[in-house]
């Protein structure tokens, strides 16, 4: 067997030339449209492998996805250690390979995907499942994914109001001032009225009760991605209309499906390429626990932009074994 030569080298795609191309106008329909390649089965991708470490209370997860209309092949590699005190709690990285060869091409950081896809996501499905004009936002989780869900979905609605509720208040007003939102003290205070709300902790009890919130609110329940963790009360989970990502992935990880056995109404691609409703005006729920393909799409996107901005950063899509 021979070595890899320098020509098939990997390129590496930082963090920061990420964030130089990446943002919410060009994510949220890309989304979309990951959301519906992957209900309407013509992107692939299986359910993540996840290896719980127990003394960590966390995860190592392996995330491949493939895209043929978009010669898209990559997969996430990513760790969750919710117990991190003085570094985030997720990390990840992308291994982008060929289409045609199956080569190894890119390593890409992966942290920023993770953080912009989620709440590009959830602006989807707030987009297709909250009720017109929504005024009050209420984000309970004040670290990474609740600033991402801020700016995510007050560049896609004009809410005349946002509330953050943290469990360390200090923290809730830390981002609130940072951003311009409101602090809350509670997290009843903070979602009572609110139009869409959004739940971004990694809580594994629920943090989110069924009398607290107004009849057809939109939630977007975005952490307990383990299928013994919970953020939503069963109840209000079980009188919800719920939307998931991934029926199959629901199913197997997602706590709040579990437990509350509440019926899955519908993927968001099912809603995405209209094969079902809507339901507006009802309470409706949209359970995320995070797909590779939105990933792999994401970091296709990456590739494309840095390609098109700037021809220093090498993004190969040719068979390099013809060189
Ligand atoms: N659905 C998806 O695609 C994704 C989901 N997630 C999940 O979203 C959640 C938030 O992720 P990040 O913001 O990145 O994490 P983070 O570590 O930056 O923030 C976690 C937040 O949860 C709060 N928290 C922790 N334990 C809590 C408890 N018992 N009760 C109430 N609040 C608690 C923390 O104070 C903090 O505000 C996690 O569960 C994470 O696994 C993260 C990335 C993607
Ligand atoms: O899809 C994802 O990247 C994650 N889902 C839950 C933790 C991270």
């Amino acid at each position: 067997m021979q070595p890899r030569d320098d020509n098939m080298a990997l390129n590496y795609i930082s963090f920061e030339d990420i964030q130089k191309v990446l943002n919410f106008k060009n994510l949220i329909p890309c989304m979309e449209s990951a959301l519906a390649k992957f209900s309407n089965k013509t992107a692939v991708q299986p359910v993540r492998a996840v290896a719980r470490i127990k003394d960590k209370n966390g995860f190592l997860a392996a995330m491949p996805a493939v895209s043929p209309e978009d010669g898209a092949i990559a997969t996430k590699v990513l760790t969750f250690f919710p117990e991190n005190k003085n570094c985030p709690t997720h990390h990840a990285i992308i291994i982008v390979f060929n289409p045609e060869t199956g080569i190894p091409e890119v390593l890409m950081d992966g942290d920023v995907i993770t953080t912009m896809r989620t709440a590009a996501v959830s602006a989807v499905a707030t987009k297709y499942l909250c009720t017109p004009h929504p005024r009050i936002l209420a984000i309970l989780g004040a670290g990474v994914q609740g600033e991402s869900h801020y700016h995510a979905l007050t560049s896609t609605f004009e809410f005349t109001q946002v509330r953050i509720w943290s469990r360390t208040t200090e923290n809730s007003r830390k981002l609130a001032e940072k951003v311009g939102a409101i602090t809350c003290q509670t997290a009843e205070e903070a979602v009572c009225d609110a139009d869409v709300i959004v739940t971004a902790t990694s809580a594994q009890t629920p943090i989110l009760k069924s009398n607290w919130v107004k009849p057809g609110v939109h939630i977007n329940a975005v952490g307990a991605c383990c299928p013994d963790w919970q953020e939503i009360e069963p109840e209000l989970m079980r009188s919800s209309v719920v939307y998931t990502d991934s029926r199959e992935a629901a199913l197997r990880e997602s706590g709040d499906v579990v437990i509350s056995q509440a019926a899955i109404f519908a993927e968001l691609g099912e809603v995405v390429i209209g094969q079902k409703e809507a339901q507006r005006t009802k309470t409706t729920i949209f359970k995320s626990l995070g797909m590779a393909i939105e990933d792999v799409l994401s970091a296709r996107l990456v590739c494309d932009l840095l390609a098109k901005a700037d021809d220093q950063v090498k993004v190969p899509v040719q068979d390099r074994t013809q060189s």
